[in-house]
């Protein structure tokens, strides 16, 4: 899979371009980055790319996956996996059902179910931990079982929003390489938002500088 971004600006409600219009080829497994000051519409291009920009905003460009458009389809058909700093767990779910929660469809049957989320744990370092509360994990835990929660829709292609921004200095060096390699290793195209150069320099593909 590969995806890219065809002139693609983000207008505010009056009118403008947040940001000149990008133009961005992310290759299978490779992961791209996107930098830029603070406010300039990092974010906000990630919801237009994965489809979910507030009604406020209009996208302009084409998105596409393999050469298919998918500008215009609603965010749960467009295959497109999101991370973002806070790695989101249900509450009320364990650890393993929260995982089972991304699951794809495709996967059926308790006991394929059951081996899928085993096998994502055991790579996210976290095995035999599936009965855990999420509250009860730490944040570089959380931030590898939130990866491979997005990993398991099986998504054409993911977007990363600041995911190791939250974490400690010591855990982040640790977590960026885990998250950089699973992804490699997935095949899929990644758009990575980061404010740390570091953070680019280790994903190694295409940089885009939004201004
Ligand atoms: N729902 C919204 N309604 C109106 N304006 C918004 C909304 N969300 C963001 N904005 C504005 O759009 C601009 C771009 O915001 P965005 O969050 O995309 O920036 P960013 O580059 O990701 O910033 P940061 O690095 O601080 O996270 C900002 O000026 C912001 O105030």
């Amino acid at each position: 899979m590969s995806l890219d971004l065809t002139r693609v600006t983000v207008l505010r409600p009056d009118g403008a371009a947040l940001f000149p219009q990008i133009d961005l080829s992310i290759p299978p497994g490779t992961i791209a980055t996107l930098t830029g000051a603070s406010g300039v519409g990092k974010s906000t291009l990630l919801d237009a790319v994965g489809g979910h920009l507030s009604a406020n905003f209009r996208m302009q460009g084409r998105v596409l996956l393999d050469g298919r458009d998918v500008t215009e389809l609603p965010a749960e058909r467009r295959c497109i996996g999101v991370m973002f700093q806070q790695a989101v767990m249900f509450p009320h779910l364990s650890l393993a059902d929260n995982l089972a929660f991304g699951l794809h469809p495709s996967v059926r049957g308790r006991a394929a179910r059951q081996a899928a989320v085993t096998e994502a744990l055991d790579m996210a370092g976290l095995t035999g931990m599936g009965a855990r509360d999420p509250a009860t994990l730490s944040g570089g835990q959380r931030a590898r079982a939130a990866l491979m929660r997005t990993l398991l829709a099986r998504p054409c292609a993911v977007l990363l929003d600041e995911p190791f921004s939250a974490l400690d200095p010591e855990r982040r060096h640790e977590i960026r390489a885990f998250a950089l390699a699973t992804i490699r290793s997935s095949g899929i195209p990644a758009l990575l938002v980061t404010h740390d150069r570091a953070d680019a320099d280790a994903a190694g593909g295409p940089v885009v500088a939004l201004s």
